[in-house]
């Protein structure tokens, strides 16, 4: 069984639903959520987070919905990793870490430093005294402080240079946790994750091995994303296929940007399985596959 499963779910603000029935299981290997801005990747982790209800369907907490769980052995099991940016500017990292360990473990501070690989010494200082990756680090620590089984990562490397980012993605992948990994980054999730969900519109438009899905892209969103990646010294991105996300009210959402769309798009495409993943699209065999 996983630790957690989204089942059918629909989730908004308000009265709008910006993430519309979207079924997804944090397998092990790691579970990237791939998807431009807006595109509602942010919203399902604050759902799996416990921080929003559906509207419709569940999360899945092992064999329980998320809601009726134990909450202190949920947030034992499931933690964040926010970005640097939220550490309180004020505190010694060190008390940083240790408000996030239980009252009888707080020597534990240097252990976990340590397991990140930050010199212990360094707790002494305030956030403005570290580098970004220095904090990153801390973040991660303050997360481990309570021995989770599934870190939920949002963009956790994003604000880093890229040498900095492979180090820190190194710490994430020698780590014996779970996680499900939110970004705009195809590398990273190619590095940390071995299932990735393409989300466009609150949908999820494709899902599978992350290694087949960016080679071999079933959906024409997933396609444009991995196009859109700019090489060094290669040609510009294709303008066909812009991954902007305009959807369309009715029909395939993706359709008025797809150069593959044609008259069959105007009806909801149904999900099906192809080569090993799911894909909703009408014209997934129609997808180029260089
Ligand atoms: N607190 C909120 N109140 C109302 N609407 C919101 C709120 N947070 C997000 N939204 C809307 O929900 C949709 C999905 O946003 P979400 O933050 O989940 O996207 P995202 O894929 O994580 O984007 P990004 O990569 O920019 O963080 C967007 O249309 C956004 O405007």
């Amino acid at each position: 069984m996983t630790l957690l499963r989204a089942e059918a779910v629909t989730l908004g603000y308000g009265r709008r639903p910006v993430v519309h029935d979207v079924t997804l299981d944090i397998t092990e290997g790691g579970v990237g959520l791939i998807g431009e801005s807006g595109s509602g990747k942010t919203t399902l982790a604050r759902a799996f987070l416990g921080l929003l209800t559906p509207i419709s369907g569940n999360i899945w907490y092992g064999d329980q919905i998320l809601k009726n769980a134990d909450l202190r052995a949920f947030r034992k099991d499931v933690q964040p990793v926010f970005q640097a940016e939220s550490l309180d500017p004020r505190m010694r990292v060190g008390r940083s870490v240790a408000e996030a360990l239980p009252r009888n473990a707080r020597h534990r501070v240097a252990e976990l430093l340590e397991q990140v690989g930050l010199d212990p010494t360094l707790a002494a200082r305030r956030p403005h005294e570290l580098s970004g990756g220095q904090r990153q680090r801390v973040v991660i620590a303050r997360a481990l402080a309570v021995g989770p089984r599934l870190l939920i990562l949002d963009e956790p490397t994003s604000a880093l240079d890229v040498t900095v980012q492979a180090r820190i993605l190194d710490l994430l992948t020698g780590l014996d946790t779970e996680r499900l990994l939110i970004t705009h980054n195809l590398a990273v999730v190619e590095r940390l994750c071995r299932t990735s969900y393409v989300l466009f519109a609150g949908r999820v438009v494709e899902s599978g091995p992350t290694g087949d899905l960016l080679a071999k892209p079933a959906h024409p969103y997933t396609r444009a994303l991995r196009d859109a990646v700019p090489k060094l010294g290669g040609p510009p991105p294709e303008a066909r296929g812009r991954t902007e996300a305009v959807p369309a009210a009715t029909g395939c959402a993706y359709r008025l940007r797809c150069p593959l769309a044609a008259p069959v798009c105007e009806q909801p495409p149904p999900l099906r399985e192809l080569d090993g993943r799911h894909v909703a699209c009408h014209r997934a065999q129609d997808v180029p596959v260089s």
